[in-house]
C-alpha cells in the first residue's frame, strides 16, 4: 500500500504545543474580526501538508477536466459517428470514454479522501489548542464568561471549522476550476453560443441575490434562536431540582413553548426560501437549455456558423454542469463565512493569555508552612474586596476566618492558591515572596478540601487517586482508612472500584467530604486550606469527619472557613474579617473576652445548636 493511503495522521501533543507556542508569538499583531489574519491563520495549520495540499489541487484539476471531456466525447460521437453513420471508430471512443467517466470517480475519491485526512487533523490540532488552552487559562478568565458559551466554542464553532474544511474548499477549488474550463471550451466552440448561455447568469445572479437577503435574514434568526433555546434547556436540566421544589414546571413548559415556536417559525421560512434556490436553477436552468436548442439549431442550418448538433449537445450538458459551480460557489461563500467567524471565535480564545508564572520564577521543593499576608488588597474589578490585610501563620498552626457573607474569606483562599495576583502587597512563604515561586510547584504543595469538592465522573480509586497520581492502591485505601471513608467504600456495590455519577452523583455530601479528605490526605501537602460544608450533615458523619480533619490537620498548617462552633473553637488562632479588614484576632478565648463579633457570633450559634 502506498504511503498516502496509509493513515498518516497520528499527533503529538508536544508537537502541537510547540506549534501553539510559535503561533502565539506571530498573533500580536492580529486583531479580532480579522478575516485575512485567520484565514491565514488556518492556513498555518493547513500549510503543514503542503504536498497533500498540492495532490488535492492536481485532483480537483484532474477531475474537473475529465468532467469537461465526457460531454465534449459524447459531442464528438454524435458527429463523427452517429451523424455520418460510420460506426468504425466508435468503440474505440466508447472505451476511452468509459476510462474517463472511472478516472474521474477515481480522482474525486482521492481528493476527498486526502482533503478531509487533513481537515480532520487540522481540526483535531486546533482542538486539541484549544482544550490544553483552556486548562491553562487563569480563573479569572472563566469568572468572566458563561460556561456554556465556552463549550460551544469547543463543540459548535469547531465543528463549523471542520465541516467548511471537509468539503467546502474542494468545492470552491473545483468549482472556480470548472467553471473557468467550461467558458475556455465553449468560447473555443463558439463563441456566439456561449454568449447566449451566458444570458441566464444575469437572471441567476439577480435571483440568487433576491432569495439570499431573505433566507439570510432568517438563517440568522435561527442560528439565535436556537442558540437561546439551547441555553434555556441546559439552564431548566441544570436546575431540575430548583425547577421542581418551587414547583415551576408548568411556567417552564409554557416559556420553553414560546422560544420552541420562535425556532419552528425562523426555521419554516429559512428552510421555504432557500427551498426556492434549486427550483430557481432548474427553471433557468431549462430555459437555457431551450434558448441552445433553438438558437443553436438555427445556427446548425447555416454551415458557416460552425455549429454542429454535436456542439448543441456539449453545450447543453456544458451548461448544466456550468450553473453547478456558480450555485456552490454561492453557497459555500456563506458556509466559508461562518466558518471563518467560527474559528475566529475560537482563536480568540487560544489568544487569551495564559496563568503565567512571573518572570524568573522557581519551582519549589519543600514547605515548612510559614504564611504571611503583608500589607495585601485585591480587587476582582474595581471595587476593593481586601484591604491592607496582614496575617502572620506559623508552620503548622490552624486558623480559622469567620465573619459575615461576602466579607473576603474565601478571596483570601484564593490569593493564597494563587488563583488571582494581588492588587498590592506580599504573600509570603517560609519567607519568599510567592510571585518567585512557579505556581504549579507551589499548589502540589497544598491541599483543598472544598464544600463543593468536585467529584469526576469515574471509580472511586480514581476519585481518591487525583490527590496524587502515583499513589498505590494500598495507599489509596490506606488514605480512605485514615480518612474514615474506608467503611462506607466497602459498603458499596462495587466497593473502591464503584462507578461514581457525573460531580459525584450517587453519594452523599457527607460522603462526598470524605472522600475529598481522603484526596488531600493523598496528596500530603503541607499547607491545608478547608471550606467547611454548610450543609447540615447528620451528626455521626459530622463527628467522623471532624476526627478525620483532625488526622489530616496533624503538622500542617491549616487554613479554614469554619461556619461551625466545635470546629471554630478547636483552631489555634480565629480572624475575624468584615468587609475586607481583620477586625478581631486571636484564640477563642481571646476573642470571647473582647466581646465583640465573635463574641456575638458565638452566642447566635450556640443558641441556634441549642
Ligand atoms: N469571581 C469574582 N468576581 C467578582 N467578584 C467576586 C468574585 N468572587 C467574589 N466576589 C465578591 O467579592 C466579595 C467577597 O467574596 P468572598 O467569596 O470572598 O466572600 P466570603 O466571605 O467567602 O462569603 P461567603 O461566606 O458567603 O462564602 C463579595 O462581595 C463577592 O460578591
Amino acid at each position: 500500500m502506498s504511503n498516502w493511503l496509509k493513515e498518516p495522521f497520528q499527533y503529538d501533543r508536544i508537537d502541537i504545543e510547540q506549534k501553539h507556542q510559535n503561533l502565539q508569538s506571530q498573533r500580536k499583531d492580529k486583531t479580532a474580526k480579522d478575516w485575512k489574519g485567520t484565514l491565514l491563520r488556518i492556513w498555518s495549520y493547513l500549510s503543514v501538508y503542503r504536498f497533500k495540499m498540492f495532490l488535492v489541487v492536481v485532483m480537483a484539476v484532474l477531475s474537473s477536466s475529465l468532467s469537461l471531456l465526457g460531454p465534449f466525447l459524447v459531442g464528438m460521437a454524435i458527429d463523427d459517428y452517429f451523424i455520418t453513420q460510420s460506426l468504425e471508430g466508435l468503440p474505440s471512443l466508447l472505451v476511452v470514454l468509459a476510462v474517463t467517466y472511472v478516472l474521474l470517480s477515481l480522482a474525486t475519491w482521492f481528493q476527498n479522501y486526502w482533503m478531509i485526512g487533513i481537515s480532520q487533523q487540522t481540526v483535531q490540532e486546533i482542538r486539541t489548542t484549544l482544550f490544553l488552552h483552556i486548562q491553562r487559562l487563569p480563573l479569572a478568565y472563566f469568572d468572566k464568561r458563561q460556561h456554556g458559551e465556552l463549550m460551544s466554542r469547543m463543540t459548535n464553532d469547531m465543528e463549523n471549522v471542520s465541516n467548511t474544511l471537509n468539503s467546502s474548499i474542494i468545492q470552491l477549488l473545483s468549482s472556480a476550476i470548472t467553471f473557468i474550463g467550461i467558458l475556455a471550451v465553449m468560447l473555443w466552440l463558439s463563441p456566439l453560443l456561449t454568449a447566449v448561455t451566458l444570458m441566464v447568469i444575469p437572471l441567476m445572479v439577480i435571483g440568487m441575490k433576491w432569495i439570499t437577503k431573505r433566507t439570510s435574514i432568517f438563517f440568522k434568526e435561527q442560528q439565535r434562536h436556537l442558540g437561546e433555546l439551547n441555553g434555556y434547556i441546559e439552564e431548566t436540566i441544570a436546575g431540575q431540582a430548583m425547577v421542581k421544589t418551587f414547583s415551576r414546571e408548568e411556567p417552564i413548559i409554557r416559556d420553553f413553548e414560546v422560544r420552541n415556536s420562535k425556532l419552528r417559525t425562523a426555521g419554516f421560512w429559512a428552510q421555504t426560501y432557500s427551498g426556492f434556490i434549486p427550483k430557481l436553477m432548474n427553471v433557468l436552468n431549462n430555459a437555457s437549455f431551450a434558448v441552445i436548442a433553438g438558437v443553436g439549431g438555427l445556427l446548425a442550418l447555416n454551415p458557416q456558423a460552425g455549429v454542429t448538433v454535436g456542439t448543441i449537445v456539449i453545450f447543453a450538458e456544458y451548461s448544466r454542469q456550468f450553473t453547478r459551480p456558480l450555485n456552490d460557489l454561492a453557497n459555500q461563500f456563506n458556509t466559508l463565512l461562518s466558518a471563518i467567524a467560527g474559528a475566529e471565535r475560537v482563536f480568540e480564545v487560544i489568544d487569551e493569555p495564559l496563568d503565567q508564572d512571573k518572570e524568573g520564577a522557581k519551582p519549589i521543593d519543600h514547605i515548612e508552612g510559614h504564611v504571611q499576608f503583608d500589607r495585601v488588597s485585591f480587587s476582582y474589578d474595581n471595587e476593593l474586596i481586601l484591604n491592607d490585610i496582614n496575617l502572620d501563620v506559623k508552620a503548622g498552626e490552624t486558623v480559622a476566618f469567620v465573619g459575615p457573607t461576602g466579607a473576603g474569606k474565601t478571596t483570601i483562599i484564593n490569593l493564597l492558591s494563587y488563583f488571582y495576583e494581588v492588587n498590592a502587597g506580599r504573600i509570603l512563604i517560609d519567607g519568599q515572596d510567592t510571585k518567585k515561586i512557579q505556581k504549579e510547584s507551589l499548589r502540589t504543595k497544598m491541599g483543598f478540601v472544598l464544600q463543593d469538592s468536585f467529584l469526576f465522573q469515574g471509580s472511586i480509586i480514581e476519585n481518591i487517586r487525583y490527590g496524587r497520581l502515583d499513589a498505590t492502591d494500598e495507599e489509596v485505601i490506606e488514605a480512605a482508612k485514615m480518612a474514615n471513608a474506608h467503611d462506607f467504600i466497602c459498603r458499596m456495590s462495587d466497593g473502591y472500584h464503584t462507578k461514581l455519577k457525573q460531580d459525584g452523583g450517587g453519594i452523599s455530601q457527607g460522603q462526598k467530604q470524605l472522600l475529598s479528605i481522603a484526596r488531600a490526605i493523598l496528596a500530603n501537602p503541607s499547607i491545608l486550606i478547608l471550606d467547611e460544608a454548610t450543609s447540615s450533615i447528620d451528626t455521626i458523619t459530622e463527628m467522623r469527619i471532624q476526627e478525620a480533619l483532625k488526622r489530616l490537620m496533624e503538622g500542617r498548617t491549616s487554613f479554614m472557613i469554619a461556619h461551625r462552633l466545635n470546629t471554630i473553637e478547636q483552631a489555634d488562632r480565629i480572624f475575624v474579617l468584615q468587609e475586607g479588614q481583620i477586625t478581631e484576632s486571636g484564640s477563642h478565648q481571646d476573642l470571647m473576652n473582647q466581646k465583640g463579633f465573635y463574641y456575638g457570633l458565638h452566642q447566635k450559634l450556640e443558641k441556634q445548636t441549642g
